[in-house]
């Protein structure tokens, strides 16, 4: 039984509010954002007459949902605690209770009664037709033959029974301890509607204040940025920087190098600056990321950008060089979900700056804009087309929506002509607060004109299948396809060749940072966790591989060159969801190398950047191999070589974001290999779409 299950039985029931432990996501066990269902629909599952539904079949039908894996029994506990609350209920509302905790695990705030209603079979996660139900299947009905069975044809009739349930609180004031509300024709479980709720406020808030940009800080940003008014397209860099100069809350926007960090550093200095000259003292500012690796990786990446700034010493002295993880900086708590920053406790800082922050999801984001003091500004980086966090919200998603169609106020775009010199395009749309945070950087300075990688993330990112055409007939040098018949030979060889530079150093002696060093050039990233074309399978198949050539000291347990990625953070180790190290022999144990396991450590890279840390096996909670990752675990990372592993057969999982993402993660090279032939085209055609108020609410 899972934590959620036992907390459910005891009455606690933890999704509305309960006060448990934080618990890193696993991306995996759900399919985040999956809202594709498969193109062929479950047509041939029964109709069910008007009527012929009451509250066991009800129960019967959840029961049979989990048994096929349709449903987490999660979502029937759910359901069966709150008909419990109100016997003699309306069936519908325990079936809509488990529909709304079901969307949760498919990454959506809320179950969009709308959205569910245009395509209610799309809101479980259904097996492909075949032409006849399974044995499996038989005696199951679908969701869209409950509702209609239910009565339910129309979206006013569902929320109208909704609405006179006990069990359920109306939106707005509601301020009683119902488990379900009802707002918009948006169910939620109460727990992710007082996060949304609390999101929305705190946002606004932080869009209410703007300050003014004097003439001097122009001239500043035109100092760092240098004259752009004749350049054929406005410096966006520049605008988001003039943006974030008056605001308190900025959103920036922009895929693969297109010079975010750059943005925010140069940013940073003209915020010192002018502290420095007008207050005396320098702002206190800070930096962090979801995941330690990308912590890392902005840490490293705000080093260069400030050794290249043109700024006086004082200013300069003054910039953050280290990024830290959300939760280091908000403080875990032991065996609680909340963290010692809070609303009571706020974080002692003047400007925060979240990288990567399309990776948090609205319960953190709830608990970081809590902990924010008043006065704070707040900038968020991200790349708005990446796959959105794997718990449930994304909110960088919902803040960056239409931002290209939405208008700045008047006084932004003065401000932001002033800024680029030139007149930015004004596009005939009604104006939205939120246009006047959100800035999407479009030019990449890492993928030029002639990177295979940069074509085909735009082309899988536009759902062009003209664009994804012309990439593979281009012969571009950076990015390869291979149709493979199955899952070993070619494929695994490819994963042998891409660690074996990195396992031969460790064999050869080389010290763990320039071990961890190589080993970080290579990946092997997959859209699936389960099955041979999985993370799971791949695993096996690799190891038994290296270990076939040497290359590795085991294939079970711990052996020297075991790669193992965190999964739930251990604030005492100082280890977070995402940290990546390799098993090795102490260097001082060298000459007892085939000793005994029990002189293995495993190394990890330090936070800052700078030397390792040697951590005993024994000592790691949750961790799992990482020779293969799934691509929605490696987000934050990026490698100089990938390989990306795709199922051999049309899957739901297949998204546009999942692929561009998967993409993006190579620098120098990515190679695609599947036995499925149109993998990434019918990827791309699958956009992943998210249900949630934020935007809404927001005015986007
Ligand atoms: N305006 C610019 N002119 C020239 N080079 C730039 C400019 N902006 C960024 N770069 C260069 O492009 C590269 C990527 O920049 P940066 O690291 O700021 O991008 P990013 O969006 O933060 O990247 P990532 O995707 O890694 O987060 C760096 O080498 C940087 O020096």
């Amino acid at each position: 039984m899972t934590r959620r299950d036992k907390s459910l039985e005891s009455g606690q029931f933890s999704l509305f509010d309960a006060d448990e432990p934080l618990e890193t996501p696993d991306a995996d066990d759900v399919v985040p954002g999956d809202d594709a269902s498969f193109e062929s629909g479950p047509g041939s599952y029964p109709a069910l007459p008007d009527g012929a539904v009451d509250m066991a079949f009800i129960e019967q039908q959840l029961e049979r949902w989990v048994a096929v894996g349709w449903l987490r029994p999660l979502d029937a506990h759910l359901a069966r605690f709150v008909s419990a609350r109100e016997p003699g209920g309306d069936p519908l509302v325990t079936l809509s209770a488990a529909l709304v905790s079901h969307q949760l695990g498919r990454g959506h705030i809320c179950l969009d009664l709308e959205h569910a209603l245009r395509d209610p079979d799309a809101v479980l996660s259904l097996p492909p037709h075949d032409g006849q139900a399974s044995g499996e299947a038989v005696g199951i009905v679908t969701p869209g033959a409950l509702l209609a069975a239910l009565g339910v044809h129309h979206v006013e009739s569902w929320s109208e029974r909704l609405r006179v349930s006990c069990v359920l609180g109306q939106g707005e004031e509601d301020t009683t301890s119902r488990p379900l509300v009802l707002e918009d024709r948006r169910l939620y479980l109460r727990r992710f509607w007082q996060h949304e709720c609390s999101v929305v406020a705190r946002l606004q808030s932080l869009m209410a204040g703007a300050g003014a940009v004097s003439d001097e800080m122009l001239a500043r940003l035109e100092s760092l940025f240098g004259d752009s008014s004749a350049a054929a397209a406005p410096d966006w860099q520049k605008v988001a920087c003039a943006m974030a100069l008056r605001n308190r809350l900025t959103v920036i926007s922009g895929g693969p190098g297109t010079g975010k960090t750059t943005t925010v550093t140069r940013l940073l200095a003209l915020l010192q600056e002018s502290a420095l000259n007008e207050q005396g003292r320098a702002l206190i500012t800070h930096l962090a990321a979801p995941t330690g690796k990308a912590a890392a990786r902005l840490s490293q990446s705000l080093g260069g950008a400030v050794a290249a700034l043109d700024v006086p010493e004082a200013v300069r002295a003054s910039l953050p060089r280290e990024a830290t993880t959300l939760h280091r900086l908000l403080g875990v708590r032991r065996d609680s979900r909340h963290f010692r920053h809070d609303a009571d406790h706020p974080l002692a800082l003047d400007v925060l700056v979240v990288d990567e922050a399309s990776m948090v999801d609205l319960e953190l984001m709830a608990s970081l804009l809590a902990a924010l003091p008043s006065h704070a500004r707040l900038i968020l980086l991200g790349d708005r087309d990446q796959l959105a966090s794997v718990e449930a919200g994304a909110v960088l998603g919902d803040l960056c929506e239409g931002a290209e169609q939405g208008r700045c106020s008047d006084a932004v775009q003065t401000l932001t002509e002033r800024a680029a010199g030139q007149a930015l395009p004004v596009r005939d749309a009604p104006p939205s607060v939120l246009a006047d945070h959100v800035v999407v950087l479009q030019k990449s300075y890492r993928f030029h004109e002639h990177s295979g990688i940069g074509a085909l993330a735009r082309g899988v990112n536009h759902g062009s299948l003209e664009e994804i055409r012309r990439c593979w007939q281009a012969g571009f040098q950076d990015i390869e396809f291979q149709l493979v018949r199955e899952q070993g030979g070619a494929l695994i060889r490819q994963a042998v060749n891409g660690y074996r530079e990195a396992l031969r150093a460790m064999a050869d002696g080389a010290a763990p940072e320039a071990v961890l060093r190589l080993f970080a050039r290579f990946q092997v990233l997959c859209a699936l966790r389960r099955g041979s074309w999985g993370v799971e399978g791949l695993n096996d198949a690799i190891v038994e591989a290296l270990f076939r050539e040497k290359l590795v000291g085991g294939t079970r347990g711990w052996y020297a060159g075991r790669p193992v990625m965190v999964t739930r953070n251990d604030p005492q180790l100082g280890l977070y969801n995402g940290d990546i190290g390799i098993a090795m022999v102490m260097p001082t144990d060298k000459a007892n190398r085939n000793d005994a396991s029990g002189r293995l450590r495993v190394f990890f890279p330090h936070p800052s950047g700078d030397g390792v840390r040697a951590v005993l096996p024994g000592r790691l909670g949750g961790v799992e191999t990482a020779f293969a990752m799934t691509v929605h675990k490696s987000q934050g990372s990026e490698f100089e070589r990938v390989l990306l592993v795709l199922p051999e057969r049309p899957n739901p999982i297949m998204t546009r974001e999942l692929v561009y993402t998967g993409i993006t993660r190579a620098r120098s090279h990515c190679l695609i290999m599947t036995a499925f032939a149109g993998a990434v085209e019918s990827a791309a055609l699958r956009q992943t779409w998210r249900a949630s108020g934020v935007g809404k609410r927001l005015g986007a």
